[in-house]
């Protein structure tokens, strides 16, 4: 495969560890990234190292604390922090809109933005769309209800020539797609289980979009309730916790994007997990259970398990990075459209 140049839209706890992990897969290069404030462009590629220096302990957050912001009614939070600072940025207005502005150089897009309003990663879709981008969008993006937005879209997409992989992080993402694999041994799925465990002692602070939406899944939240929680509510929430937060029956993206590759209906599949703020060791082992019968009569589990001591930065952002290796591979013979992380496996 050619040499890929990719953008990052987001340069948070999930975007900045993005580039970091794009100097260590061969053929990405990085040739642009924003923020809320501002961007990074060079066509000959970022110097990752700089721009990780400059954002550490400066990400230009999100809270909702502060200001509604003028076209995407996403809430703002911060002052100038975030990429302006390194030397190779400019602070904008409209990051997302500087960015399609150098479609033409950009083979692929890591969309690392917070997902608080529905439409929004939908909408940037579109945005690209309609300014004649060809080539890939990939989000790291964990609600179901943002994949049928997409779908609407989906026409639009295909005749700009975009290869869209949704929800292609760790859960959604790589367990989704191991949850694909491991169905393989079965005629018929009866269950599909994922249980996630996550150690963050850099907590809210470094975590904000992560932590911010997986508040929207407890009980007494939505996305539009956790959306307008302050900085100091979230505080309060983790420390009523005692740092621990525990999720049941999420509603994860898992499910329909594995009924949408054919492997079981939404209802087989239950995600939940362990949020540890305060500790870096996860709460909990990551697990993937698939229960089916094989085409001779068994009923079996097939386990899958991540390693207890792999970060969440790392099972979110190589996949991330592969899915987005593999969408430019379909792109470039011509294969358009939406796609789910378990579309990109085996066919169940
Ligand atoms: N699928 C998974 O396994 C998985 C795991 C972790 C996080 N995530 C998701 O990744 C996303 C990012 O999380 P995070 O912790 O990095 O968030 P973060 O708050 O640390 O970073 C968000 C970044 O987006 C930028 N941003 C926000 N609004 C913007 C706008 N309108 N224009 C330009 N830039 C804007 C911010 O400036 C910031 O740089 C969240 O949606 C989170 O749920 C997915």
């Amino acid at each position: 495969m050619n040499d890929i140049n990719f953008a990052i839209l987001g340069t948070g706890g999930i975007g900045r560890r993005a580039l970091e992990v794009s100097v260590a897969k061969d053929e990405l290069m990085p040739i642009a990234a924003c923020d809320r404030h501002g961007i990074a462009v060079d066509h000959g590629g970022l110097d990752v190292d700089e721009l990780l220096a400059a954002t550490e302990g400066n990400i230009a957050s999100d809270g909702g604390t502060a200001i509604e912001s003028s076209g995407d009614g996403i809430k703002e939070h911060g002052d100038d922090k975030g990429v302006v600072t390194s030397r190779q940025a400019v602070s904008t207005e409209t990051p997302i809109e500087d960015i399609i502005a150098e479609h033409e150089a950009i083979d692929a897009v890591l969309i690392a933005l917070p997902n608080l309003e529905h439409d929004f990663i939908p909408n940037i879709a579109e945005r690209f769309a309609d300014a004649g981008y060809e080539g890939v969008l990939v989000d790291v993006l964990k609600r179901s209800r943002v994949i049928g937005m997409l779908d609407e879209r989906e026409e639009q997409l295909e005749e700009s020539g975009i290869t869209f992989v949704c929800g292609a992080g760790a859960t959604p993402g790589l367990l989704t797609g191991a949850a694909a694999l491991a169905s393989q041994s079965f005629v018929e799925i009866e269950e599909i289980e994922i249980w996630w465990g996550v150690g963050l002692k850099s907590g809210y602070e470094d975590n904000r979009g992560t932590v911010r939406e997986d508040i929207a899944h407890l009980p007494d939240y939505d996305i539009e309730s956790a959306r307008d929680l302050s900085d100091e509510d979230i505080e309060e929430i983790v420390d009523a916790h005692d740092g621990v937060i525990k999720f049941n029956d999420m509603e994860h993206a898992d499910d329909v994007l594995l009924e949408r590759a054919g492997i079981c209906d939404t209802e087989d599949v239950t995600v939940g997990g362990i949020l540890d703020l305060r500790n870096d060791q996860k709460p909990t082992t990551t697990t993937v259970k698939v229960t089916g019968r094989t085409f001779d009569g068994d009923v079996g589990t097939n386990t899958f398990e991540l390693d207890d001591d792999t970060s969440m930065e790392a099972n979110v952002n190589g996949p991330a990075l592969g899915y987005l290796k593999a969408a430019v591979r379909r792109n470039r013979t011509d294969d358009y459209g939406v796609y789910g992380p378990a579309e990109l496996m085996p066919g169940f």
